[in-house]
């Protein structure tokens, strides 16, 4: 069962009872966060319009006081439902339903129904001009991992979190680290100016990764005045030392290059405020376990600091590690607990036997019938096989740790910005990459251990919507049963698509692409359309399904194994009335 972390808009009967669904891990929420919590909220006094009467304001109290005590039943109830909707490991979306805590209060008269979100973005202690970053970036309420954890990282405890791919674990940090930084209290004590050390150090396991929370933090920490910069290898040294002595507020990369500049006396540790493990299982399997060791060993009083830890796959190893930094009265919130479920249930985990040899015919007409137009990802285990399957799809870029920084940053953001729509990549793509509309992930074969796969289907079905993940594997030398056992996934079986499904997606495709073509081309191409109907000998319709055909770029069908996926072998079937015995 998920673990919870109470948020302070909840009333105290509900806040002990969620606080008695903390993970046993967890040790119960500090009494001293409680009580300035209270206090905090008897200060926040109901604002009320300024021109009414002494009497209506009463009876508005009064009423307020009636909503406050049906507010507070209506929670106890959804509350319960949350914890028989939990308990199905395929409702992650009713659990981030259940958990956004949507409640109805009647108003005025009875047919009028407003509905208030609990996790409301002015029902947490986020400044205005935060919100209203977050407002543009289409952001109203928090995500339930961000609700869960915010006061809690915002009154000063060290956390692990996990909830799957694509639940927002990355503002769950971003967010009250920005907050704390500004607040009155650490304000004071923050220093600013040039040549300022920074107060917050976030370790990731890639460069791709880095570059994505660095870019979170630039536009909601640059909104409050707050200065980001991205460290990683592969790219100079120099204008990285340069934004360091100029001064930092917070600082993001891989723990290599981190190191470096720590031991090339470029970065002082000792203001430091926060530290954040992000995907820090596989920053730790990665082998950056004594890297990573020793950038955070080198902050001096680990009192003063405070230490997150957030990632979809948290195996036992990395919590027994991470204890080692982290408080021992740290929190847990963890949205994905025992369920059976690891991956994320927003996505079609679909498995398709298929051999090696069929992958680079097979792949597009995959894409064709399962992409919806969309973006894919295709993860295979080695650079090279990225790389030649990359050279074998029309229009796919390959992404690995063996191609150039630089080409590698011009790849991530052609296909961000929808320059080409199909990414071959090794698992440097497979860990908290957010990339727009990608509706597909194919991983060539199943992955060595079940965190890579949860990883690598999370690509898709990210922030409430949906997506595919097709598996394939070759039934003679590969099986998923580990990775189905260790997920929780019920894989969907299919076989390569046929003739028949294929004809349906491209034929609407090619159909739309028509649709699309000027009247202009009519007059000019009429003749030839008219001399190709004459002397045909096939009717309009079967001469339009072949244009249909052509225009989506196939030329003939073959029929394919249902096996092994390879063209033009057929799957027989033989049935026999009575039982067949072999000679064994
Ligand atoms: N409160 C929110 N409301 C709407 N969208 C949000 C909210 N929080 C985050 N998002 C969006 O959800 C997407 C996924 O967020 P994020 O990348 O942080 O997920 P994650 O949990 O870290 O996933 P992964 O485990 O794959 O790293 C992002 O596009 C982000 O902008």
């Amino acid at each position: 069962m998920p673990s919870i972390v109470v948020s302070e808009s909840q009333s105290p009967e509900s806040k002990k009872k969620m606080k008695k669904q903390l993970n046993p891990e967890t040790p119960e929420l500090d009494d001293s966060v409680e009580k300035k919590t209270q206090k905090e909220k008897k200060s926040k006094k109901t604002k009320l319009p300024c021109n009414l009467d002494s009497n209506t304001v009463k009876t508005i109290k009064k009423d307020e006081k009636k909503k406050k005590k049906k507010k507070r039943k209506d929670t106890e109830i959804d509350e319960t439902d949350n914890e028989e909707e939990r308990s199905d490991p395929n409702s992650e979306m009713g659990d981030a339903m259940n958990l956004n805590m949507k409640k109805k209060i009647k108003i005025g008269n009875d047919d009028e129904e407003k509905v208030e979100n609990q996790n409301a973005l002015s029902n947490f202690r986020i400044s205005e001009p935060l919100r209203e970053v977050l407002k543009v970036r289409g952001i109203e309420s928090l995500f339930p991992i961000q609700a869960m954890t915010f006061d809690t990282i915002l009154d000063g405890a060290d956390l692990i979190g996990r909830a799957r791919t694509g639940q927002g674990k990355t503002l769950a940090f971003v967010l009250p680290i920005l907050e704390s930084l500004t607040n009155v209290p650490t304000v004071a004590s923050r220093k600013k100016g040039y040549g300022r050390a920074p107060s917050v150090l976030v370790l990731l396991p890639t460069r791709e990764l880095a570059t994505q929370v660095f870019s979170d933090f630039e536009v909601y920490g640059g909104a409050l005045g707050l200065k980001s910069c991205c460290l990683y290898g592969g790219s100079p040294y120099q204008p990285q030392q340069i934004q360091l002595k100029r001064g930092v507020d917070i600082v993001v990369g891989t723990p290599g290059r981190i190191k470096d500049h720590i031991e090339r006396g470029n970065i002082d540790l000792s203001s430091l405020k926060f530290r954040v493990l992000d995907e820090a299982d596989e920053m730790l399997r990665m082998g950056f376990v004594e890297d990573v060791e020793l950038i955070l060993g080198k902050v001096e009083d680990t009192n003063k600091v405070q230490t997150l830890l957030f990632s979809a796959t948290l195996p036992d190893w990395v919590k027994h590690i991470s204890s080692k930094f982290l408080k021992k009265d740290k929190k847990t919130a963890d949205l994905v607990g025992n369920e059976k479920m690891k991956a994320s249930t927003n996505v079609r985990h679909i498995v398709l036997p298929c051999s090696s040899t069929a992958r680079s015919q097979l792949i597009p007409d995959i894409i064709r019938c399962y992409s919806s137009g969309g973006r894919t990802i295709i993860f295979t285990e080695t650079k090279d096989s990225a790389s030649t399957l990359a050279g074998l799809l029309p229009g796919a870029r390959a992404l690995h740790g063996d191609i150039q920084q630089a080409t590698r940053e011009v790849t991530l953001s052609g296909f961000r910005s929808g320059k080409f729509s199909t990414l071959v990549a090794t698992n440097v793509a497979a860990r908290g990459l957010d990339i727009d509309d990608v509706q597909l992930i194919i991983q060539c074969e199943p992955p060595r251990d079940v965190e890579a796969y949860i990883h690598r289907s999370g690509r898709t079905g990210r922030a409430g919507k949906t997506g595919v993940a097709v598996m394939l594997y070759d039934p003679r030398k590969s099986s998923f049963s580990r990775i189905e056992r260790e997920s929780g996934v019920k894989f969907e079986h299919i076989s390569a698509p046929q003739p028949a499904d294929i004809a349906k997606a491209a034929g609407a495709e090619a159909a739309e692409k028509i649709n699309e073509i000027s009247d202009s081309v009519i007059p000019v191409f009429m003749a030839a359309a008219e001399e190709l109907l004459s002397t045909s000998n096939l009717a309009p319709k079967e001469l339009l399904a072949k244009a249909l055909a052509k225009s989506a770029g196939y030329t003939e069908i073959k029929s394919r194994s249902l096996l092994t996926s390879m063209e033009n072998y057929i799957t027989v079937l033989l049935g026999c009335g009575r039982p067949i015995y072999t000679p064994s």
